[in-house]
């Protein structure tokens, strides 16, 4: 669908996964809407690698520091489609040899390179107002466009596959299978958890334990699994009835896989968080956390949009229950509760889906907009 030939995808890593993770899955769907080439310039490689070990084939991978040298040298080409993502300012020779590209291109009546600005997705009504908003750039004649993923008509959306749902359809019969390869038990009810180390996972042990059924608990890797891990081995000590699995890093292309299989997740940051609402997942959501506590701002924010598509009877619990969870106060209690009302989320989840599905995905829309600026 795109007449773009060439784009640069810019990423840099805070920390974690998220930020190469969301960079990474834009690039994918660029790619099967008809992009030729990416550059995907990033300041570490090593965090793609382990998200896609097939990145190099689908894209050129470029370490931030050659590629703002390359962008110093005469003949040196800026992409047509230029993708800054999450404010992460671009060099400034690269925001030179743009501001020219434009410069002639525009001399010679053709269409200028257009350059956007991702940034990070959020519920809260600001979105909104910010949302398609062009900037000038401090000192050169380079605008810039501020595109907000979010959940709403007036925000970019999200990025969502064009087969996301037949994919999802020819994993499900395969379900046990896969659990299986996992070494949990094909059986048994699993709860998926991704979360940080600030997040108390105390009381998703003594929780599991509560329950009055056997689950099969996917740890992801990290610091929070691993004191999770060892939580469960001193519970299981006494009665031996959660089956604890550590998950491999799966690559980003599989991760679905993980929420398709289970009953009930902890999600984290912002794109398993996406990836958990498309699944129609029953989830914990744990917000990216922040000094200033702006993740407590993001839970509400959402809450006030997802919490709506819920009974009266189920939305106070669940609105609660995530608050608590965020803050550190959830009870082994209120875990438990989770655990056994998690399933009663299902038709309020999958009607969000639905709406979410219908909004269109984030990639197209880019593409859409910088085209009709032609
Ligand atoms: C566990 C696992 C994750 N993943 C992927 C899924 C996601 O693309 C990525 C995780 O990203 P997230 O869910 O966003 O969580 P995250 O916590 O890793 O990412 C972040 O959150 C952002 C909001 C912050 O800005 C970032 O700085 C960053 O902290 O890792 C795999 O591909 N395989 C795996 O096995």
């Amino acid at each position: 669908m795109t007449q773009f030939e060439s784009t640069d995808i810019f990423c840099r890593v805070i920390d974690n996964f998220g930020d190469a993770g969301v960079c990474w899955r834009l690039a994918r769907r660029l790619l099967s809407l008809g992009v030729k080439r990416i550059r995907f310039i990033t300041d570490h490689p090593e965090v793609l690698a382990k998200l896609a070990p097939d990145a190099e084939k689908l894209a050129r991978v470029v370490p931030w520091d050659s590629f703002a040298l390359e962008a110093q040298k005469p003949g040196f080409e800026p992409a047509d489609l230029v993708i800054e993502t999450f404010g992460c300012r671009l060099p400034e020779s690269y925001d030179e040899a743009l501001a020219r590209k434009r410069a002639l291109a525009i001399a010679a009546d053709q269409r200028p390179p257009f350059y956007f600005n991702l940034d990070y997705l959020s519920a809260e009504d600001w979105v909104e107002e910010s949302h398609n908003i062009s900037g000038l750039h401090p000192r050169l004649d380079l605008p810039k466009l501020w595109f907000f993923p979010g959940f709403t008509d007036r925000t970019g959306g999200l990025l969502i596959e064009d087969d996301y749902e037949a994919e999802k359809e020819s994993f499900m019969p395969g379900k046990k299978d896969f659990l299986a390869s996992l070494h949990a038990g094909p059986e048994l009810p699993t709860l998926f958890v991704f979360c940080y180390p600030v997040n108390r996972v105390e009381a998703l042990a003594k929780g599991l334990a509560l329950s009055d059924k056997p689950w099969n608990v996917l740890i992801a890797p990290g610091e929070a699994g691993d004191k999770l891990e060892g939580l469960l081995k001193t519970i299981n000590a006494r009665g031996d009835r959660i089956r604890a699995v550590r998950t491999p890093f799966l690559p980003q292309t599989e991760f679905d896989r993980l929420l398709w299989a289970s009953d009930a997740g902890i999600i984290r940051g912002e794109d398993s968080f996406v990836r958990a609402q498309l699944a129609g997942l029953p989830f914990l959501w744990s917000t990216y956390p922040t000094e200033d506590h702006a993740h407590r701002v993001k839970l509400d924010a959402w809450l006030d949009r997802f919490v709506p598509e819920l009974p009266a009877s189920l939305a106070e619990r669940y609105r609660a229950t995530s608050v608590e969870w965020l803050e550190g106060a959830l009870s082994p209690e209120g875990f438990r509760d989770f655990l056994e009302f998690a399933p009663m989320l299902r038709p309020a989840l999958a009607q969000w889906q639905r709406k979410l599905l219908s909004r269109g995905d984030l990639a197209r829309h880019m593409l859409e907009r910088a085209q009709n600026a032609l």
